[in-house]
């Protein structure tokens, strides 16, 4: 295992710590989230009882292929916990997410939940959000007139391509990666960004996670709402 791998394994090992029994527990996406759910199976296998909510398709197939139950997003009223990752982060918590395009189901879940726990490896933090494209996830039909509105924002957009084709999401749409280039002000960008129809979401997420562990070496460091 890499550093970065060690470094989100050892993230995700202290953010299990925060589950208790009976949780309704988010499952986060992405290779940081894929340490959580491995650590959340082993819990399980030793009579930890929890339900899972995905984040998307992918995360479902492991969870349930790592004996873990499920609950469908659409029936879920409220969520203890949530573990997820994220590409990058700041010390006031603010994240760009949709690095694999699961922002919207991410949104809804972080939106459900109570404790939103972001994992991460060191080279997550920055000073300031931008330096990763913001995802944002469009209905196929409005992407001309979202491009458009991006640029009155200042953000060059760009179809997201997988082997030659357009990205498709679990919902099926596509995700445009907007380059706003370092973000003064991530509230209000998020705004603009809910303004403009057709954005189904963005990859903004401001106010939405209660703590960030971030592994370093081989300790961790927790960034935590005041
Ligand atoms: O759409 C994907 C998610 O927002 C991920 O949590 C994010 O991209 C971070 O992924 P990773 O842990 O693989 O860096």
């Amino acid at each position: 295992m890499d550093n970065r791998d060690l470094e989100k394994q050892i993230a995700a090992r202290e953010a299990v710590k925060f589950i208790r029994q009976n949780d309704i527990v988010g499952l986060g996406t992405g290779s940081t989230a894929f340490f959580a759910i491995q650590e959340i199976a082993l819990l399980v296998k030793n009579g930890l009882k929890i339900k899972g909510v995905p984040t998307s398709e992918n995360t479902a197939a492991l969870a349930v292929s790592l004996g873990i139950e499920l609950l469908p997003l659409e029936e879920v009223k409220g969520i203890d916990i949530t573990i997820d990752g994220a590409d990058e982060f700041d010390e006031q918590l603010n994240l760009v997410k949709g690095g694999g395009g699961a922002l919207f189901r991410e949104k809804i879940v972080a939106s459900l939940t109570k404790n939103e726990i972001i994992i991460a490896d060191s080279g997550k933090l920055v000073k300031q959000l931008g330096k990763f494209k913001v995802p944002v996830e469009v209905v196929p039909l409005a992407l001309n007139y979202v491009l458009q509105q991006l640029a009155e924002l200042n953000g060059k957009g760009e179809v997201r391509m997988k082997d030659n084709a357009r990205f498709i999401t679990d919902n099926h749409n596509i995700i445009v990666d907007a380059d706003f280039g370092l973000i003064t002000d991530a509230t209000g960008l998020a705004e603009s960004l809910n303004r403009i129809e057709g954005v189904l979401a963005h990859g903004l997420f401001v106010q939405l996670a209660s703590k960030v562990i971030m592994g370093k070496g081989t300790q961790t460091i927790i960034y935590a709402k005041n």
